[in-house]
């Protein structure tokens, strides 16, 4: 069966959600290899034992582990030239990295250096009818290929693509696919790569992580209450009522830009797409390029004080009135409730 590199994506070997979801859309299209880079060159080996169970109940057939200390030591142009080589000896039908803003700028240096095709940003990627007749090769994702979907201008269109050129690379978005467990017990292979002093030129000097608010990370929640313009800048009730749930905060572009909560957490085409169980959205219009990013969310409850808000043609339940009153009210009943 072909294979098909996955990048994993995570933190001192905690393997983050969007490696799952690339490793079952790779059982779609072959074999996932998984391959793993370690963020420190100190306790490489800890990261992958770590990250080991994860990956393999997810399907890897094997781990690829990386450590050559550049790797951590400088951006991402050593990661791509090391991939090439992971690439080189494996020759996989496709490589699958997350849709963020490292993992792009690897795909695309990677898609030069093996000439060949890459879609970012898929939604949905899915192995191609053998009788395909878009005309991809056999080198392009296997028989058929791997058929890659995106979302674009703002959710308004719908394009299936798929690489006629090459390996396929695709970056994909979070919760693109449901992670699907698929026990394994892959075996690690410690795989040495040489990096050029050129892709050596801008290296990291300090990096810290982010303070930790407690709460799920957004892209990964099951419960997001997110917040815009009609919180005035008051985010107090948005999480007061996010804790009482257990959820994870997000933003509209407008709360953002107002300077009212971190861009990290904005919601929205040029923000995060989420797809949660629960999406509340508090104070928010429900300008398109918000619903760009949550409008597939299982449940979606707006709370908003004008009935003819643009959110409230999307939502499963609303409530009309002012969120400083409404949301303390709810964050009080579900305490109450889960006393
Ligand atoms: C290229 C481009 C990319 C963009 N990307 C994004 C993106 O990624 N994410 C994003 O969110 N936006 C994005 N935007 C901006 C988007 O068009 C909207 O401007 C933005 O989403 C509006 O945010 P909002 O709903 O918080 O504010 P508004 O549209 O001003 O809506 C505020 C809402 O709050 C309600 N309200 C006011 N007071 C209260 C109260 N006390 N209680 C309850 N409700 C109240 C109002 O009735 C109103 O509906 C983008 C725009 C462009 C052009």
């Amino acid at each position: 069966m072909s294979k098909v590199l996955v990048l994993v994506d995570h933190s001192a070997g905690v393997v983050r959600k969007t490696t799952a979801e690339l490793l079952t859309i790779a059982r779609r299209l072959g074999d996932p290899v998984a391959v793993f880079i370690s963020d420190s060159a100190a306790d490489s080996a800890t990261q992958v034992q770590g990250a080991l169970p994860v990956l393999g109940q997810y399907g890897a057939t094997k781990v690829i582990a990386l450590t050559n200390p550049d790797l951590t030591q400088y951006l991402v142009a050593p990661k791509a030239e090391a991939l090439q080589q992971v690439a080189a000896k494996v020759e996989p039908a496709a490589i699958l990295i997350s849709s963020n803003a490292e993992g792009k700028e690897i795909a695309a240096r990677l898609a030069i250096k093996l000439d060949s095709g890459l879609i970012t940003d898929a939604v949905d990627v899915q192995p191609a009818d053998a009788g395909d007749a878009s005309g991809a090769g056999a080198g392009a994702g296997g028989a058929g290929g791997a058929v890659a979907t995106q979302s674009v201008f703002a959710g308004n269109f719908t394009v299936r693509s798929k690489v006629t050129h090459g390996t396929a690379i695709i970056t994909v978005k979070p919760n693109a696919a449901t992670p699907e467990a698929a026990e394994t017990s892959p075996e690690v292979e410690e795989f040495d790569v040489t990096i050029s002093d050129t892709a050596k030129t801008a290296r990291i000097t300090d990096s810290k992580p982010r303070e930790a608010t407690g709460r799920p990370e957004l892209t990964e929640a099951a419960i997001i209450v997110s917040g815009g313009r009609g919180t005035g800048g008051d985010f107090a009730p948005i999480e007061a009522f996010a804790d009482s749930l257990g959820a994870a905060v997000g933003a509209s572009r407008a709360a953002v830009d107002s300077g009212w909560y971190p861009h990290a957490y904005q919601v929205g085409q040029t923000g995060k797409t989420v797809s949660p169980q629960l999406y509340v959205a508090a104070g928010i219009s429900g300008a398109i390029q918000h619903r760009a990013g949550m409008q597939t969310s299982k449940t979606i409850i707006a709370v908003n004080k004008d009935p003819e808000a643009p959110i409230f043609e999307l939502v499963d339940f609303g409530v009309v009135g002012d969120l400083h009153k409404v949301l303390p009210t709810a964050t009080e009943e579900v305490t109450k409730r889960k006393s």
